[in-house]
């Protein structure tokens, strides 16, 4: 399978590798900055699954040429323009599209963009950070790809993907007749988390050992879970018991990218997250004076960013 990975973060960098090692015929499309870090010490992994130091093909914008069967979308939100100019000229006629950013409204946009057919659902359970020298580093164990085609079709291109991914070391990757039900499941789950990581500014265990703080992640948790339904996505029992656990466990040292990202001082995706996730209370009738509180929070950390006076770490 020839796949074309956008990006060679957090995400591209870990399943892109892996790919490449179960035999997949990978390049990476990024930029300058990037390229020149791959072609001076190859795609570095970090992993509990087994470090990795691999020769990779990377490609600046502009020269991407059809002839792929995948392409891995794995930019932050705020880069899909961007990243949708790069990939264009690499499309072609059998070229799937698989997104594994966080939210959801980049898939209506992908599809307008590239038509309904060529978009497929995606999304990535994992914890992995990008270190600014360049090291892709897996911060625990979770190595989860979801995905499927977003009429629920198994298709021998998702099932190709599947089987490719099942000879990968350190990820397990799954083909789903409910891609949408999933990408609801798990902006339920990101968004509770993003949520009380970034308002409170800790990770799930602190929340958990402060006072009210099991309390407040339910509550933030339930509002999640009642958007979704009102939008047709209805959190099953067993994911909400799941996340009522993982929330309560005052030994979870559980935070998300949003607050990594947001402690490094960098851009954080509050309009594609936080601001969707507020709109969609509104128009569900949902409570969400809190979900105004973190979004404001969030565009207040953007002014403070942008005007460059973010306290020096
Ligand atoms: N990190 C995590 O643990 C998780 C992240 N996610 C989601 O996955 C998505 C990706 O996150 P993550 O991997 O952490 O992000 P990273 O910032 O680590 O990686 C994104 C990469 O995309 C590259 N990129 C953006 N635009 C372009 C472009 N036009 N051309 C080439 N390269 C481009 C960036 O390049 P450059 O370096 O040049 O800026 C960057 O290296 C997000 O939506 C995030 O919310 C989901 C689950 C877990
Ligand atoms: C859900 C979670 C926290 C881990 O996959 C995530 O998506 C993130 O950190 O962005």
């Amino acid at each position: 399978m020839r796949i074309l990975v956008l990006g060679a973060g957090a995400l591209g960098g870990y399943f892109g590798g892996r790919l490449q090692q179960a035999g997949a015929e990978v390049a990476f499309l990024v930029r300058p900055r990037r390229r020149e870090q791959l072609a001076r010490d190859g795609l570095v992994i970090e992993s509990p699954f087994g470090n990795a130091r691999l020769p990779v093909r990377s490609l600046a914008a502009g020269e991407a040429r059809p002839g792929w069967d995948l392409i891995l979308l794995t930019c932050k939100a705020y880069d899909l323009d961007d990243a949708i100019a790069a990939i264009r000229p690499a499309i072609g006629p059998g070229t799937a599209i698989l997104p594994v950013l966080n939210g959801l409204s980049h898939i209506d946009t992908l599809r307008r963009e590239f038509g309904a057919g060529a978009v497929l659902g995606g999304l990535a359970k994992i914890q992995a950070t990008l270190t600014p020298d360049g090291v892709v580093r897996q911060l625990n164990d979770w190595r989860w790809l979801t995905f499927g085609e977003l009429d629920g079709a198994m298709s021998p291109r998702v099932e190709a993907l599947a089987a490719l991914a099942a000879r990968a070391e350190g990820m397990v990757a799954t083909a789903v007749p409910d891609i949408l039900q999933r990408l609801w499941e798990k902006l339920t789950h990101l968004g509770t988390s993003a949520i009380g990581t970034v308002l409170l500014r800790a990770n799930t265990g602190e929340i958990a050992r402060s006072p009210g703080g099991v309390g407040f992640m339910h509550r933030v948790l339930e509002r999640n879970a009642a958007i979704a339904a009102a939008n047709g996505h209805p959190m099953p029992d067993a994911f909400l018991a799941e996340f009522r656990a993982l929330f309560a466990d005052p030994r979870g040292g559980y935070a998300t990218s949003m607050l990594r990202d947001l402690e490094a001082g960098g851009r954080i995706e509050a309009d594609h997250i936080l601001g969707f996730l507020l709109r969609a209370a509104r128009e569900a009738g949902v409570p969400h004076e809190i979900h105004e509180a973190a979004f404001l929070h969030a565009k207040a950390y953007e002014q403070r960013r942008e005007a460059g006076r973010l306290p020096r770490g």
